[in-house]
């Protein structure tokens, strides 16, 4: 038996279910929804339906909204908002915040939920350029961040009279490139294509050694790995409802201040629900306490309310040990791949190293797209992204050890149907 094939006998598999047996995370796997028939690697761009949402979404709108109506907005039936009040709508952002927080290494205070991750970047590029030092004209990014996150500093830059240089860098560039003329960086911790996971804390120590604020980009992180901001003295992060905390399709994102900067961190889209007492319907904006002056709109109630029914599944959640399995099934899948590797014009793009790596592995392929195409009809559900990254997500709260095997047995397929290199 080649080395080859004993990678894809039964007596591995076995291996690998004995290892899902000892799983302490194993149960958490049936709070979710997932398709017969199908191995879905993408919970990095989209998480998985937890179990609880559906009965939550429908009370939302049979109960809440078919029969309470406008009463929904506050638990007491009315919607004159008074001091006693125990709002419910109104307050489900303040919620939903509470929850996401120690996922973060946040306080509930510190954390807004609602809009976009893109809309909540340009809320935070745009509070720390106005706290900047003056004279520092440079927000550090780098060269292969998500396309968003440029496009957002792009375009406060031109509203700001393209008065800043946004200086793009390959990502193992940036400490050397944190100098005083650096107003802020704008990093993805993990990176989109390849898994590449950024020394958070090191960054952000060296940031500040510097004078510079920090704004983390959390999309690829939160809900997949421990993060700690505030023991990393991190000043700012957004990240993704709809990935790894699995809030649904569109789900709200959330953004993080520093307790420290509330006060200087201004919210320029101060919109009313942001307001201290947004029912007093005053003229002036006076800022909500903490991070809940960066809600500025109607909150998105559905999709908050599939969110926050989201986030229960980590309240019995070690996050040590969605690390540990994180890391396992990774692990597992790169050794499966590696005799595949090296019949076939695969090039694995995620970093070996522990630390380096998030909660996905890809590869480079020639024909990345037509093989990740094939893949999907044969229900292996990683996905494609240019030029050429295969990518494959894992989520240690619903996969299995088996499931990576069973990943790489339809890899195989598809790859030796097209014959060896
Ligand atoms: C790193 C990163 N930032 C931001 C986003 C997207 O932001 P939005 O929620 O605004 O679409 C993504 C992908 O969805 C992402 O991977
Ligand atoms: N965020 C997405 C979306 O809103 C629709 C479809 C796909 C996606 C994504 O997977 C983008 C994601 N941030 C990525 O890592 O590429």
């Amino acid at each position: 038996m080649t080395v080859f094939d004993r990678l894809f006998a039964d007596s591995t598999l076995s291996q690998l279910q004995e290892k899902d047996a000892r799983d302490p995370l194993a149960h958490k796997r049936q709070e979710f929804k997932l398709p017969q028939g199908v191995v879905y690697l993408d919970g990095n761009s989209l998480g998985a339906l937890p179990l609880s949402v559906p009965a939550r979404l429908a009370h939302v709108a049979g109960e809440q909204w078919g029969e309470q109506l406008i009463r929904s907005w506050m638990a007491n039936g009315s919607t004159s908002v008074g001091a006693e009040a125990a709002q419910d709508w109104m307050n489900l952002p303040d919620r939903v915040a509470a929850k996401i927080a120690p996922l973060i290494g946040a306080h509930a205070h510190e954390v807004a939920v609602g809009d976009s991750t893109s809309v909540n970047i340009f809320k935070l590029l745009a509070a720390a350029l106005h706290m900047a030092p003056p004279g520092r004209r440079v927000i550090l990014t780098e060269a292969d961040n998500f396309p968003t996150d440029l496009y957002m500093a792009q375009g406060l830059n031109a509203l700001l009279g393209g008065r800043y240089e946004l200086r793009t860098v390959p990502g193992d560039e940036l400490e050397a490139h944190l100098t005083d003329e650096v107003a802020l960086t704008l990093l993805t911790e993990v990176d989109y294509r390849t898994g590449r996971k950024l020394d958070l804390a090191g960054l952000t120590a060296a940031a500040r050694r510097q004078g510079i604020l920090t704004i983390w980009d959390l999309a690829h992180s939160a809900g997949a790995f421990p993060v700690d901001l505030n023991g990393a003295g991190a000043d700012f992060a957004v990240g993704c409802g709809y990935k790894f905390l699995n809030g649904g399709p569109g789900a709200p994102s959330f953004l993080f201040v520093a307790a420290r900067h509330q006060d200087s961190a201004r919210a320029f889209l101060s919109g009313w629900m942001g307001h201290a007492d947004p029912f007093e319907m005053a003229r002036e904006f006076t800022p909500a306490p903490g991070a809940r002056r960066y809600v500025v709109g109607t909150p998105a109630v559905l999709s908050l309310s599939a969110l926050d029914a989201a986030l229960d599944v980590f309240a019995d959640v070690d996050l040590g040990q969605l690390r540990a399995k994180s890391l396992s099934l990774t692990d597992t899948f790169i050794e499966l791949m590696t005799p595949l590797a090296a019949r076939h014009p695969l090039t694995l793009v995620t970093p070996h190293n522990h630390d380096e790596r998030g909660s996905q592995v890809s590869y480079q392929h020639p024909q990345a797209r037509e093989v990740m195409q094939q893949l999907i009809e044969r229900g292996i559900l990683g996905d494609f992204r240019t030029p050429d990254i295969l990518r494959f997500g894992f989520t240690p709260l619903y996969h299995s050890h088996a499931d990576v095997w069973r990943a790489v047995q339809g890899i195989r397929g598809v790859l030796e149907e097209a014959g060896p290199a």
